[in-house]
């Protein structure tokens, strides 16, 4: 599936135009989630459908989706752009920039330069790299492409392999552990514990899909992951200020 999702993106960015600059407040990821008052902090996801799961919200505004993780209490947002498999759009992302005041990250498949500079004229805070979908010299570019140009970065692994590789290039400041393989879509959480064994001191952890309930919440950041990335279980809820809560404290404030 991953390279089928890279073959349809090369597509897309020979198409690829840019928007126009406009000038927005910039937030920090990296602080949003050290500072979080819960166990780990949480980035919630706006993500109406996914090659793996199919329409996961039929109720889709995402607009209002983010305004009330914001009214939640979340630690940032994640806003999946890409159109052809996630029915995602760049537009979602600069229209939520524009009602939050927590960090925007944009999830994408960011393969070339230019999609760099796209998302920072978006609105993006934050941007994806994906280990899996990059040769570690060309991740390490883009990385330090983005960081000049005021984004920050969460680098992601979901294999040893992919870590060691991206290690012998740089220390990612910001390091998430994919639960799922973006090959097969197998999914545990305990893919963060193994791989949190292996990952710099210095990197801030985050611990990203599968993540359900409270329990896993605690889980995961026993295993040592700082965020949690969550789109699923939270996109599946009508009330979104109560699924935050329960997930985030395991207790249900009506
Ligand atoms: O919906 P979940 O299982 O809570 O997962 C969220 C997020 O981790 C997932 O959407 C994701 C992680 N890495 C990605 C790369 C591309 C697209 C999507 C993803």
């Amino acid at each position: 599936m991953l390279d089928k999702i890279l073959a349809v993106k090369k597509q897309e960015i020979e198409r690829l135009y840019l928007p126009e600059e406009q000038t927005f407040k910039k937030h920090s990821l990296y602080h949003a989630l050290a500072d979080s008052p819960y166990k780990a902090g949480l980035i919630a996801e706006v993500k109406k459908a996914s090659p793996s799961k199919g329409i996961i919200r039929e109720d889709f505004n995402p607009v209002k989706i983010a305004h009330d993780y914001d009214k939640a209490g979340v630690q940032a947002i994640s806003v999946l752009t890409d159109q052809h498999f996630f029915q995602g759009h760049r537009d979602f992302l600069t229209d939520i920039k524009k009602v939050v005041g927590v960090p925007v990250m944009r999830k994408d498949f960011i393969i070339e330069s230019i999609q760099v500079v796209e998302s920072a004229l978006i609105g993006a805070d934050a941007i994806l790299l994906i280990g899996e979908a990059l040769e570690p010299e060309k991740l390490h570019e883009l990385y330090e492409q983005a960081y000049e140009l005021g984004l920050e970065v969460l680098v992601e692994v979901h294999s040893e392999e992919t870590l060691e590789n991206v290690l012998s290039q740089f220390t990612p400041k910001i390091l998430g552990i994919n639960n799922r393989n973006l090959h097969t879509f197998e999914t545990k959480l305990s893919q963060t514990e193994r791989m949190a064994a292996l990952a710099p001191k210095e990197s801030l952890l985050v611990s990203e899909s599968g993540i359900f309930s409270y329990e896993d919440v605690e889980k995961v950041s026993r295993y040592g992951a700082k965020g949690v990335l969550v789109g699923e279980s939270l996109m599946r809820k009508e009330n979104l200020h109560d699924a935050v809560q329960q997930l985030m404290t395991g207790v249900y404030v009506p």
